[in-house]
């Protein structure tokens, strides 16, 4: 597997060119746009790019798993970051990805082992604790993210049990944001509201508690990887926002960067209030 990294923004106002993200029969899908505000620029696979905004190059070189059966705990292809001059432009995003990565992804992508057939035959193993053995790499994946969302006021970093409760915590503090566990079910000792996610067998069911984010606050999601997509999806349903961006280093270290929609969302969190 090779070194990878990727933003994708997710549309959630209309002054920020965008990626589309959705689902559609149990599939996840992704398209990648740029980011004004930051300058950089990503690629994306889209198995479906005719249903794509006309102005998106979605590239073909990258795709998600089709589904969770087919490759639960198999590792994803790299997504690769990359750095626009010219944000302004979407149509070059495209041919952006000739431009340079950050050097510190190389240096994170090669700290993470990966174990072939466990837990079973097949399966890619993404193991990072050996990135938390690495002192510069653990330090530099917190860096990254912080670097890129110090200044985006974010008020909430929610971590997926179990390594999102490794990676999200650090991100917090350095950003100045609460920390919010999001976790299997049953561990909660408060009110909760659950959402319910497909898994290879059968369901999951992933908890936060109730009041834990308030309406109108802005999120991020943080977790060490993206298979599926079922257990990413599951959370922003649970923080029940709309995506603006996600972001992740190799196949993991996701972030999603939230927001509350006006049309539905508030109501649900007053009433979760
Ligand atoms: O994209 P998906 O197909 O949903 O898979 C990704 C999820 O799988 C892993 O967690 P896992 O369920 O193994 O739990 P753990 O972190 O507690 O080991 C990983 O940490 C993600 O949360
Ligand atoms: N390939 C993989 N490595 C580590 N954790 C995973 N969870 C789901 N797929 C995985």
């Amino acid at each position: 597997m090779q070194p990878g990294f990727s933003i994708l923004c997710f549309q959630a106002s209309a002054d920020l060119p965008f990626l589309v993200f959705y689902q559609r029969k149990g599939v996840m899908h992704a398209a990648a746009s740029l980011l004004n505000s930051s300058n950089l620029s990503l690629r994306f696979a889209s198995q479906t790019q005719t249903r794509l905004s006309p102005w998106i190059a979605a590239p073909s070189s990258v795709r998600l798993p089709l589904n969770r059966s087919q490759n639960y705990r198999i590792a994803l292809p790299p997504l690769h970051s990359t750095v626009s001059g010219d944000s302004t432009q979407p149509q070059q995003m495209a041919s952006a990805d000739v431009k340079a990565q950050d050097p510190r992804i190389a240096g994170i992508s090669s700290a993470i082992r990966v174990i072939p057939d466990f837990p079973k035959p097949g399966i890619m193993f993404q193991d990072i604790t050996t990135l938390l053995l690495d002192t510069k790499a653990f330090r530099d994946t917190i860096d990254l993210f912080v670097e890129r969302y110090k200044d985006k006021n974010i008020s909430v970093v929610a971590g997926i049990e179990a390594r999102g409760f490794i990676f999200g915590p650090p991100i917090a503090l350095a950003i100045g944001a609460k920390f919010v566990p999001m976790r299997k079910p049953k561990k909660l000792p408060g009110e909760v509201i659950s959402e319910e996610y497909s898994l290879e067998y059968g369901k999951d069911v992933m908890e936060m508690h109730v009041g834990a984010v308030q309406a109108g606050e802005r999120a991020l999601i943080v977790d060490d990887l993206v298979a599926t997509g079922g257990t990413l999806s599951a959370a922003i349903r649970l923080l029940g926002t709309s995506l603006l961006e996600y972001q992740s280093v190799k196949s993991g270290f996701v972030i999603c960067m939230v927001e509350q929609m006006e049309s539905n969302v508030m109501e649900s969190f007053t009433i979760w209030n």
